[in-house]
């Protein structure tokens, strides 16, 4: 019997446009990606890649652009639940007199049905990580792994009584608890989320550090999201927010802080100084008319900066297509300067940016033999995808979450020709459908 001389692989993604967005940026058109483990096994030219691997399942991808996922740096997934049920409103407003009142009805049950229903959009439109702060994240966690997405998950920590865990004591202790839990899982991580420095008091943050500290795990928070915020903290604390964290000595390359929107050139220094992890979420800044986060000038500063959504009743949803689009050309208005953000910074920022925010670019946001296998499929045959030039400037300017026919999350198709195959769609819409009644109720 003669010998095979094939490699084996899970899966392999042929005749595609493939962008590996790594340090060599390599460009494969007709190009192929093998997929093993999990892993990425090599990615190259689909004449090579065909004849070298006898795979389990091989998807024909021509006419598409194959990328890493995409990385949603800072959500409130089970948000969904709320979307639309209070627009045009400022921050501090949204959140005293409509959101958190909501919130306070909120049950583990519900919080599982709007992940999950964030899950089946974020996977639709490209995402493949998302980093969540929410309450009930046990049910989270226990979406995202029904789901099979990447997620760093971590609930909310606040002075005031939760709904969920009740007093603060029970709140850390509960964190580390699913630190704990979690600790060995391929998909889901667990993080320290204090809300903001408006809910939580100089002993809550530095007990909140001590333990991501301790467990090594990241420290998330709500950061100068609103000139509000900083008025309040002066008036406080005689402080910014940031320069508060800095006495707090929170400031570290630990901190993944949400916003950082209304920053001091001094606060910018010390994100600098300190490696500051900063997230974006430019929609949700508009919306809730937060202000423009500084990030040309941050970026210039060494900086890394993600994006994020935020939830999806400040935003109103979780494309990180949307988010791309915004995101440059917010920039390049906001300084009357068209190269202030280009197409090829939106598009690092939902990657590449994504995965060093989270402690995990060695395994995340590029296209590199050894990587974890994060990987969508963009589809290019469709009329505003056409011609194509160049395509990160379609991915950022053209392209939406609905354009993306396939997605593989550590190797497991999750998404093939745009059907979900690990959530049963209609079963969470009719769950969710009745949540909403019995909150209007
Ligand atoms: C209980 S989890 C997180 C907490 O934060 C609230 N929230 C949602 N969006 C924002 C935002 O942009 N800034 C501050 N807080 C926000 C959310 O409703 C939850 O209560
Ligand atoms: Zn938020």
């Amino acid at each position: 019997m003669q010998e095979s001389h094939h490699q084996n692989a899970d899966l392999l993604l042929i005749n595609g446009l493939v962008l590996t967005l790594d340090d060599a940026d390599q460009r494969f058109n007709p190009g192929a990606v093998a997929i093993g483990g999990g892993e990425i096994i090599e990615v190259g030219p689909s004449s090579d890649l065909a004849a070298k691997y006898r795979a389990a399942k091989s998807l024909n991808v021509e006419g598409c652009v194959v990328l890493p996922g995409l990385i949603n740096g800072h959500t409130h997934a089970a948000m969904t639940l709320f979307r639309g049920l209070a627009d045009d409103l400022p921050l501090m407003e949204w959140l005293q007199d409509h959101i958190f009142p909501a919130e306070q009805k909120l049950t583990a049950d519900w919080v599982y049905w709007g992940t999950l229903l964030a899950c089946a959009e974020m996977i639709q439109s490209g995402t493949t990580t998302f980093c969540d702060m929410y309450l009930f994240e046990h049910k989270v966690a226990e979406a995202a792994k029904a789901a099979g997405m990447r997620a760093l998950v971590g609930e909310v920590l606040y002075d005031f009584p939760s709904p969920h865990y009740g007093l603060i004591e029970n709140g850390l202790s509960f964190t580390e608890s699913l630190i704990q839990e979690w600790k060995d899982d391929p998909l889901i991580r667990i993080a320290v989320e204090p809300h903001a420095i408006y809910t939580c008091s100089p002993d809550l943050l530095k007990r909140c550090s001590n333990l991501a500290e301790r467990h090594g795990v990241p420290l998330i928070m709500h950061l100068s999201e609103t000139e509000t915020e900083v008025r309040q903290s002066l008036d406080q604390y005689g402080l910014s927010p940031v320069a508060h964290l800095e006495h707090l000595g929170l400031l570290n390359s630990r901190l993944i802080a949400d916003h950082c929107v209304a920053l001091s050139p001094e606060d910018m220094e010390w994100l600098a100084k300190r490696q500051v992890q900063v997230i974006h979420n430019p929609e949700s800044n508009m919306k809730l008319a937060s202000g423009i986060a500084p990030v040309p000038r941050l970026v210039e500063m060494g900086i890394n900066v993600a994006l994020g959504t935020d939830g999806c009743a400040s935003n109103n949803d979780l494309d990180l297509f949307g988010e791309m689009d915004s995101c440059a050309k917010l920039h390049k208005v906001a300084n009357l300067d068209p190269t202030a953000l280009p197409a090829r910074l939106a598009l690092k920022m939902a990657t590449r940016n994504g995965a060093k925010a989270i402690g995990l670019e060695e395994k995340l946001g590029t296209l590199t033999p050894g990587s974890w296998a994060d990987v969508i499929v963009v589809d290019f045959r469709k009329p505003h995808l056409t011609p194509l030039y160049e395509p990160v400037s379609h991915l950022v300017y053209a392209a939406r979450g609905a354009d993306v026919r396939h997605s593989i999350i550590h190797g497991r198709l999750v998404m093939e020709d745009r059907n979900l195959l690990t959530i049963d769609i209609n079963e969470v819409m009719d769950h969710v459908r009745i949540f909403a009644k019995t909150l209007r109720s």
